[in-house]
């Protein structure tokens, strides 16, 4: 029988209806650099906890100084690491797993990049934090990318790389897994089938218009997909508030990609009530 804390934090974070976890990330400042957008950080979390996530993920001390009012409506899920645009391959240790309990984190979560030279390491810090985490009660989420420098450029979307992305992380007693979207569900349900553990995607880089993102949640949770960690997608949108109850819309609630282009469509130009 596993551990009554941990099952107590995995039912908070994973919603109870449809078992799947609607996530925004808030992490990417000090990993990708200044964004304008991520730099009003207090009014941008009230945006998004207003869309109703089930957790948000961000750092220590966003958590300590800007999360307090939020307490209960979303939950927190605690970054241990962090890459920088110095080194962008490389998850290093910003926190550990006391920290996280302190502060009353739903799940600790940490970046590994497989396939480069740094990948022992990071294996090795995941499943330090793994361990640590279960004897605490508390969920991990590992970010993990096949990234590294020992894959080719145009190899790095191919989904048995990111299925063994996925697969270590699993193996690592990690109880979430989050990768990059292999492009198709037929790759992608590929991938989700080579481990006993939940996947979840992240949204990357804006580019895409945002049908294709709910396309995307669409054919990811079809392909058996445990749901998303979305970051840019959701704080640069113009609406943080909208685009988190449009994805809601397709995970938690079935909605079709139609269905929810018109919700968001009714949503975009609504401020949010905060
Ligand atoms: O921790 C951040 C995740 O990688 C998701 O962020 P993203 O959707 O901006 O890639």
């Amino acid at each position: 029988m596993g551990v009554l804390g941990k099952e107590i934090r995995m039912n908070r974070l994973m919603n109870q209806e449809s078992g799947k976890l609607l996530a925004v990330a808030v992490d990417q400042a000090m990993a990708r650099g200044i964004f304008e957008e991520l730099m009003p950080i207090d009014r941008k979390l009230s945006e998004i906890v207003e869309g109703g996530p089930d957790a948000i993920t961000m750092h220590k001390g966003i958590a300590d100084t800007c999360f307090r009012k939020h307490a209960g409506k979303a939950g927190l899920i605690l970054k241990a690491s962090t890459f920088s645009p110095w080194q962008p391959n490389y998850d290093t240790w910003v926190t550990e797993v006391d920290e996280a309990v302190r502060l009353g984190a739903d799940a600790i979560s940490m970046g590994c990049i497989v396939g480069g030279d740094d990948q022992p390491e990071q294996l090795r810090n995941l499943g330090i934090i793994s361990g640590q985490a279960s004897q605490n009660g508390l969920p991990t989420i590992a970010h993990i990318y096949p990234r590294g420098n020992q894959i080719p450029e145009d190899e790095k979307g191919d989904w048995r790389h990111v299925a063994y992305a996925v697969r270590a992380g699993a193996e690592l007693g990690i109880d979430i897994v989050k990768t990059k979207y292999t492009g198709d569900p037929d790759s992608f349900h590929k991938v989700v089938s080579s481990t006993p553990g939940k996947v979840v995607v992240a949204g990357g880089d804006i580019g895409n218009n945002v049908e294709d993102y709910f396309q995307m949640v669409y054919d990811v949770v079809e392909a058996g997909g445990a749901g998303i960690t979305f970051g840019r997608i959701v704080w640069n949108n113009q609406n943080p508030t909208a685009i988190v109850k449009a994805f809601k819309n397709i995970i938690h609630e079935n909605g079709t990609v139609n269905e929810t282009i018109e919700l968001y469509n009714e949503l975009i130009n609504q401020p949010a009530n905060l």
